[in-house]
């Protein structure tokens, strides 16, 4: 690979994080509005992806229950990709659609958010992972891509989808990790007495 390549790389990533960051301003504000509202009341909140979008959902509950930047209490978040018995027993015996919808059915309750991460917006088990949170009256924030997929389609008023404007799979990963960091900063300054929309 030639300098050439990898410095392509990083023009596109970094004028495409310059470009997203005013249309994905507020749809951030109102996921963290959204998150920081459940975590007072006392809900949590599960999180979902495949490939890339499994580690992100890794990363950002490791970030919610160890920490961001600042000391604070653990708050309740759940990567429902971690284990392995629930992901092959469903898989085998219903379907790999459902590995995730079956997790929302048995952890999620009414106020808690589902974190739903597809670039494509259209992976099924995603997509079935939102239908039984919203069927479960939880709120969803979605990080999705290109033009939202059918994720997009599902979502009401007291949901967000943060949509990164590119069609490539791996810059529109880079946006939703930035998209993370600035959703564990903004629950950390509500939290310690800023304001959500500062
Ligand atoms: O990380 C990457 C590509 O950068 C892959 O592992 C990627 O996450 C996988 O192909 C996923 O299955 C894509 O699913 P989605 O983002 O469309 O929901
Ligand atoms: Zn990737």
């Amino acid at each position: 690979m030639t300098n050439q390549q990898i410095l392509m790389h990083f023009r596109e990533s970094a004028e495409l994080k310059m470009q997203a960051a005013e249309q994905l301003a507020d749809p951030i504000s109102k996921a963290v509005e959204i998150m920081f509202t459940a975590l007072s009341n006392g809900n949590k909140i599960l999180a979902c992806g495949n490939g890339g979008s499994a580690a992100d959902c890794q990363h950002f509950a490791a970030e919610l229950v160890g920490r961001f930047e600042r000391e604070r209490l653990p708050l309740p978040a759940m990567a429902l990709t971690t284990d392995s018995s629930i992901m092959t027993a469903v898989g085998n015996d219903y379907s790999f659609a459902e590995v995730y919808s079956k997790q929302v059915q048995a952890f999620g309750q009414a106020g808690d958010v589902l974190l739903a991460i597809s670039t494509s917006g259209n992976s099924g088990n995603v997509v079935q992972a939102v239908q039984a949170a919203l069927e479960r009256e939880m709120h969803v924030v979605a990080l999705t891509g290109k033009n939202g997929g059918v994720i997009a389609t599902l979502l009401g008023e007291s949901d967000v989808n943060i949509c990164v404007p590119h069609e490539r799979t791996a810059r529109i990963q880079e946006v939703h990790l930035l998209t993370i960091h600035c959703i564990c900063d903004g629950i950390d300054n509500a939290l310690f007495g800023g304001e959500v929309n500062e």
